[in-house]
């Protein structure tokens, strides 16, 4: 079909259009536009062509693509962060010394950045190139294409008939383009973005999340999907449901209506560990028997996790001091148990029941969490969310990755000092999917801690990560945890050195260990 009786077909008006967001490739320039801001949107085409089409639209017209919007504002932002103060178009602070990253993450400011000085006056002025009477109809200008709209959705089509302006992508943004981007506000985009999210927050199940920044303009990734249960990747093999199984023996009311009560009949303590202190002396040679040469502990006393109702000194679901202060794995009861929906056994899968607050931080940390309310040692959080991925694959992004950026792998290795297959061994990823704790930040002195919370015994590779306050903490106090997650014996040793991309903490503890990982 010709481009121009493609052309001819559009029937846009102004104000009721969108920009199809799954055929934007990316945000390339900014501008205000008779007082508003416009964006130059870089077009996908079927086949690949060193000049996609190019178009410049009002930001009510990109709330499809908004992602888009906002990786390009936070490049834009970064790229003014690194440019000398001369160049400067406004008051911002002098940049950081030596910071090299821009090479690292593809940004048009950084490609322009690098040869600008190369650029021809002929490519200037975006808005002094003709353009042919249908795009002028619509009032919107594009380069090496048509526009197409269809339901007031706008499609950009690449077409090169003579009349069709043409602006090489290698150009783009061209010095002068780059110089407005600079200089013109780009506040509407910013909060749109930061709508958008607080909308999407609104939608989690649970308590309110809440969004606060009153350090600068930029907003979370929308690049993420809020979710409640792990989603699985490709490769990553998993547990036959039919190997879980539930406690037999146990019912809602065995005495006092919470459930399981006795641990030795609650089969979902099998592989908890013994509670050495309640052994009897009977049991003694037995257990360590069993302890050198393996076998079951079925038998030896062990302990229920959480504190119930009757006592008057925890509160009720916070986490005994056996699990609190050690690193044992917490087998809950499942659905296949006959202890019923309110056993004492059953408390992480129920998932998050606090406010919480994601803000950024002022010190260089990105975004952090605290809770709304007060919290007690031992209370649960909500767990670490994300895809889980295989090693390979966590590997592989790791790779993939700037060593600047921040991480949100997490391996789930508890048992990988057992016999157990490496290979399966997985990685939560909580980057683009997850829930709000992937904003905990870490401390040398955190006031979280992380436990693993099963609810099939017999599965080792996939199992929750479960974050508890691990001492009282105020209402809004930053909620850390040790991402280095060090069993107690290994006490505070020596700071690691780092190896090549060591991230320096900026924790700010008095035990600092120095490094975030090595
Ligand atoms: C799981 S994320 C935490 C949320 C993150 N701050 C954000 O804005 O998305 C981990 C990343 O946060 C940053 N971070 C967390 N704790 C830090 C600390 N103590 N010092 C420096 N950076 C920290 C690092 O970039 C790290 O890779």
């Amino acid at each position: 079909m010709s481009s121009t009786a493609w052309v001819s077909r559009v029937e846009v008006r102004a104000g009721e259009s969108r920009v199809r967001a799954d055929k934007v490739h990316s945000i390339l320039a900014n501008r205000l536009k008779h007082g508003d801001e416009q964006y130059l949107v870089r077009w996908i085409t079927k086949s690949s062509t060193p000049n996609p089409p190019l178009s410049w639209h009002y930001i009510w017209e990109l709330s499809r693509c908004l992602e888009q919007v906002q990786v390009y504002l936070d490049s834009r932002e970064e790229a003014l962060g690194n440019l000398p103060p001369q160049e400067h178009p406004s008051k911002r602070k002098s940049p950081d010394s030596g910071d090299a990253d821009s090479e690292r993450h593809p940004s048009p400011f950084g490609r322009r950045l690098n040869d600008g000085s190369r650029e021809s006056s002929s490519s200037r002025s975006s808005s002094l190139v003709p353009l042919t009477g249908a795009t002028r109809s619509l009032g919107i200008e594009i380069y090496n294409g048509v526009i197409k709209s269809e339901y007031n959705i706008i499609y950009g089509k690449a077409a090169s008939a003579p009349d069709i302006p043409k602006l090489e992508l290698s150009r783009v943004p061209t010095p002068w383009m780059l110089q407005e981007s600079w200089s013109s506000k780009v506040d509407v985009a910013a909060r749109m973005i930061r709508t958008e999210y607080v909308r999407r927050l609104a939608k989690v199940p649970g308590p309110p999340i809440h969004l606060v920044n009153i350090y600068d303009s930029t907003t979370p990734s929308l690049r993420f999907k809020y979710i409640t249960e792990y989603v699985y990747g490709e490769g990553v093999v998993r547990a036959d449901p039919g190997s879980q199984v539930g406690c037999q023996k146990c019912s809602p009311s065995m005495s006092r209506n919470i459930g399981c009560e006795y641990t030795q009949k609650c089969d979902c303590l099998e592989f908890a560990d013994v509670d050495e202190k309640r052994l009897r002396e009977d049991q003694r040679a037995l257990y360590e028997k069993v302890m050198a040469e393996g076998g079951s502990t079925v038998g030896f006393p062990k302990k229920f996790p959480y504190y119930t109702q009757d006592t008057t000194t925890h509160k009720p679901g916070t986490l005994v001091g056996f699990y609190l202060h050690s690193r044992r794995m917490i087998y809950e009861c499942n659905d296949k148990c006959k202890c019923g929906n309110y056993c004492r056994n059953k408390n992480v899968q129920f998932g998050r029941r606090k406010e919480v607050e994601i803000f950024k931080t002022p010190d260089g940390r990105g975004w952090g969490l605290r809770c709304k309310e007060d919290l007690v040692e031992g209370e649960f959080i909500d767990t670490y969310r994300g895809e889980v991925i295989t090693d390979a694959e966590a590997t592989r992004r790791e790779r993939s990755a700037s060593k600047a950026k921040a991480s949100y792998l997490y391996e789930l290795d508890k048992f990988a000092d057992d016999n157990i297959d490496p290979s399966r061994i997985c990685v939560v990823d909580g980057e683009f999917m997850g829930g709000p704790t992937k904003f905990i930040n870490h401390s040398c002195e955190p006031n979280c801690r992380q436990y693993t919370v099963s609810y099939n015994k017999f599965d080792i590779y996939i199992y929750d990560i479960a974050l508890f306050a691990c001492r009282d903490i105020p209402a809004g106090e930053e909620l850390t945890f040790d991402y280095m997650d060090r069993e107690e014996e290994e006490g505070d040793s020596k700071t690691p050195e780092p190896g090549e991309g060591g991230v320096p903490c900026l924790c700010g503890a008095k035990k600092c260990r120095k490094w975030l990982w090595t």
